[in-house]
């Protein structure tokens, strides 16, 4: 590795609906669904130390996919991002995607080798199944219609027209494998409707209206949130809510409107256009 640091940037993705497949092979393990690859992504840069650190926006941290690639170099990483891990922006899955990027050079192959290493260790950590391939392979509203490891997995991605800005709010963390654990059986069924039903009519109007449907059928959207949202509602193309993280979809005359009143009603809000890499 050079003495200089290695920059990679990488795009962030938000499912709005999804079901596991499950493999003895982790390149064929992985999700089908639909999500958002969106930007500014996360910023890793990787220069070399005298052992492994990992920081997430200024401080140490540890996530398990990126020690599984990553563990062994003497190197200290700074990973940068708007959002935080846990909420349901594929941060680990990203986190891995850019450090293995970055590592290419170390690691030797290709760049579809260094896709492939992320999302086998995001899979054997259970922290994601689709992210690595919809950001590596996709963009913008993309379709993962065939479930694996890019090049494995498919994925279709749709360009939505206008001046669309994805506007989210945070509202929690909850561990994927604890999502997967607790909320399987219903992903499994639920997620299976939403595929079959979007494949009918696929569209940004489509996968936000089917993502809601799943958010509130598997319990991610309920009771007082719902509430919440109906001073949001009126302002927007669509909005769901993915584990802790509320999106929506905003046309550009809108944004003045409904910036202030979700930063008033759930304190944060991050802006996003929907972006990508499509390597594969
Ligand atoms: N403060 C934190 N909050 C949540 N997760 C954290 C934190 N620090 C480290 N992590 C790790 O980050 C990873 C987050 O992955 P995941 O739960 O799949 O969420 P996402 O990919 O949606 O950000 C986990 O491996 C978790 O152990
Ligand atoms: C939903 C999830 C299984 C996890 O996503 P995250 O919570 O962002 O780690 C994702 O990888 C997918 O397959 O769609």
């Amino acid at each position: 590795m050079e003495a200089e640091a290695v920059r990679v940037e990488v795009p962030l993705h938000i499912t709005g609906f999804f079901r596991p497949y499950f493999s003895e092979d982790p390149l064929k393990t992985g999700s089908t669904g639909a999500g958002l690859v969106v930007i500014p992504g996360l910023l890793c840069e990787l220069r070399r130390s005298n052992g492994y650190k990992l920081f997430y926006n200024g401080v140490e941290t540890r996530i398990p996919p990126v020690e599984e690639i990553a563990r062994s170099f003497n190197m200290m990483i700074d990973i940068r991002s708007n959002v935080p891990l846990g909420a349901g922006y594929g941060a680990s899955g990203a986190s891995a995607l850019a450090v293995s990027l970055a590592l290419k050079g170390i690691l030797g192959g290709s760049e579809l080798d260094a896709a492939r290493r992320a999302h086998v260790a995001e899979v054997k950590n259970m922290t994601g199944l689709g992210d690595v391939t919809a950001i590596f392979c996709g963009e913008q509203l993309a379709i993962r219609t065939k479930p694996g490891a890019p090049g494995v997995g498919k994925v279709v991605a749709i360009r939505p027209s206008g001046n669309i800005w994805i506007v989210t709010s945070d509202l929690g963390v909850m561990s994927t494998r604890k999502m997967l654990e607790s909320m399987g059986g219903k992903i499994e069924i639920y997620g299976k409707d939403a595929m079959d039903k979007f494949m009918e009519n696929p569209s940004l109007e489509s996968f936000f209206c089917l993502s809601r449907e799943f958010s509130e059928r598997i319990g991610f959207m309920r009771g007082e949130l719902v509430e919440k949202l109906k001073s949001i509602e009126k302002n927007v193309i669509g909005l769901t809510v993915k584990k802790g993280v509320l999106l929506a979809a905003v046309d550009d005359g809108d944004l003045s409107e409904v910036i202030p009143n979700m930063r008033k009603i759930f304190g944060s809000v991050h802006l996003f256009r929907l972006g990508g890499m499509r390597r594969c």
